[in-house]
This record gives structure tokens, C-alpha cells and sequence, in this order.
């Protein structure tokens, strides 16, 4: 569906980034965010002064390829792991803004909603409709993802992975420290191997790793910068990725350099796939939050 670029501005807050329709979101002390409607992909997040999401300089914005950073939301297929395009299609989608119906006011909050329609049960057959709230506060973000099965009663139950794909902006990545994941299982898709994690997370090189979610939260320490990650439990995953030097140079929407100033921390459900029966609804969320350092 196009997105309603009339709707969207008689709602205020709207602006064209790069040829695409966004919402503004914007916090009394300074902070924003902005929110591409393709994909309810969160495009930006300025805290403290400072850019805290990593979006590529080579990101295409064509309407229909996947924006290479902010937060890009998998779903209904996190990576290649089902027959649909690889994270799915909700990412390559134009949404369209609802009534957020939540706390804040529609200066600080934003909710997009992709339901099922022709182009996506060219896809998948399933009815679903799914609404991505995003919420600046004062040093925070908060971004989550409710899904239903809008399925008749006698419909069958369907099932999904996602995760919301977060790229973090960072100074040096083969700097930062992540710490909160230390006792959590973890599978290392690079090396195809099983493990525990032991102290934080240090890059070098290529990493993609899929996690046991950690209970508490995590800290991405990056110099004096300190964020504070939290997700839902219902996001029983935490993937952390970083594509490397040598793979950078092969993706097409990323600089060659690109990869030492972003490190992905996605909130993710992988490995026990959420079930819906109809009519069903499930939510889950990540939280970002500026600390400051100690
Ligand atoms: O290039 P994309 O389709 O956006 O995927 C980027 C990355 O997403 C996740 O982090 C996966 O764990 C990686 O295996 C994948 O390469």
C-alpha cells in the first residue's frame, strides 16, 4: 500500500527523509527520533546532543529495499530461517500511522500498523496485524512490536520469528565493550558452534552471534558513551552483529568502512517461534537508555 502521505501530515510531526514519508518525534529537553513509515523503521535517535543509531550514508531509499540501519524490524521471518525473504517482508513495506492509544503525547509517540494485504499473502497466506509503537523519553527510546492473529475464529494458529534489528551508532567498534550477556548460552553463526559467553562481548572481525536473552540488562560501554539495553522476555533472544571488514566491502549500501561505526544489538524471538491462535495478540519491546558513564 502507498503510504498516506495526506493523513500522515494532518497529523503534524511529518517530514520527507530521503524521499520518504517520516514522523518526528520530539522531547521537551531536546532529544528525537525520526520514523520512516517503510518499514516503521526508526531512523534516528538523538539523546544527550548526540546521534545514537547507526544509519548507513549508502542506505537506499527506493521504497521498497531495506533501509541498512536504524532499527529495521524482522518479522515475520528472522533471517533465512523460513521460506519468505530473508528477515521477512515487514521491513520492505510502507505502514501506516494509527492512533497510539498508549501513554506520552503524539509529539513523543508514534504507532505504525501493517496489516495483511495482497502483496503479503503473496507471500504468506496469514491475517495478522501487527503495530510497532515507538516512544522518545528524556535519555530513552523505547520501540515495541505487538503482532495479532486477526484470523477468523476456526482459523488456524500461525506462527513467526522477529527481531528488532538494531544498529547502534558506536565511535570504534573494535573498542566497546558489551557486557550482560556473561552465563548466557550462545551460538555463534560464523563458526557454527555452541558455547556460554564468558565476561562482555569484544569485536574483532566478523561476529554474529544468536544468545540466550540475558534477564537484566545490558550495557554497550563505547568511551564516555554509555547506553543501557533492555528487551521484554517475551524477546527470548538477543542477536549481536557486526559484519567485519571483509564482508562490509561486499554489501552494497554500506561504505567499505562502515562497519567500525555500528554494532547491531537486536532484541530478538529466533529459536522458540511465537504461536498465535486467532485472534491471539503477543507484544514484546526494547529499551535504549543513555547512562551515564561511571
Ligand atoms: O543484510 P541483512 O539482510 O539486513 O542482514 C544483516 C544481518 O542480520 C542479522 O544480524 C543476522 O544475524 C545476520 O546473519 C545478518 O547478516
Amino acid at each position: 500500500m502507498p503510504p498516506d502521505s495526506a493523513a500522515v501530515a494532518a497529523w503534524g510531526g511529518t517530514e520527507i527523509f530521503q524521499g520518504q514519508p517520516c514522523i518526528r518525534l520530539q522531547a521537551p529537553q531536546g532529544d528525537s527520533a525520526l520514523v520512516a513509515l517503510h518499514g516503521a523503521q526508526v531512523l534516528s535517535w538523538v539523546a544527550g546532543g548526540r546521534e545514537r543509531l547507526y544509519l548507513s550514508p549508502q542506505a537506499v531509499f527506493d521504497g521498497q529495499s531495506a533501509i541498512r540501519g536504524g532499527i529495521p524490524l524482522c518479522f515475520p521471518q528472522f533471517n533465512q530461517r523460513g521460506p519468505l525473504p530473508k528477515h521477512g517482508f515487514a521491513r520492505n513495506l510502507a505502514w501506516r500511522r494509527v492512533l497510539s492509544g498508549g501513554d506520552g503525547d503524539a509529539q513523543s509517540v508514534v504507532c505504525l500498523e501493517l496489516a495483511d494485504s495482497e502483496a503479503t499473502r503473496a507471500w504468506w497466506p496469514e491475517r495478522f496485524a501487527a503495530q510497532l509503537t515507538v516512544a522518545l523519553g528524556a535519555g530513552s527510546l523505547r520501540v515495541q512490536l505487538a503482532v495479532r492473529n486477526t484470523g477468523d475464529t476456526d482459523a488456524d494458529a500461525w506462527s513467526f520469528t522477529t527481531a528488532l534489528h538494531t544498529y547502534l551508532r558506536v565511535e570504534n567498534v573494535e573498542h566497546v565493550h558489551l557486557r550482560g550477556l556473561d552465563g548466557c548460552a550462545r551460538w555463534d553463526a560464523v563458526a557454527d558452534a555452541r558455547g556460554v559467553q564468558r565476561g562482555a562481548v569484544r569485536l574483532a572481525g566478523e561476529y554474529d552471534c544468536v544468545f540466550q536473552a540475558p534477564a537484566g540488562p545490558m550495557q554497550l560501554l563505547d568511551g564516555a558513551q554509555w547506553l543501557q539495553i533492555t528487551q521484554s522476555a517475551s524477546l527470548s533472544d538477543t542477536v549481536v552483529w557486526n559484519p567485519g571488514a571483509e564482508l562490509c566491502t561486499r554489501l552494497a549500501d554500506m561504505p567499505p568502512d562502515g562497519y567500525r561505526s555500528m554494532l547491531c544489538v537486536e532484541a530478538a524471538r529466533i529459536d522458540q517461534p511465537v504461536t498465535l491462535a486467532p485472534q491471539a495478540q503477543w507484544q514484546g519491546w526494547q529499551e535504549l537508555r543513555v547512562l551515564q558513564a561511571s
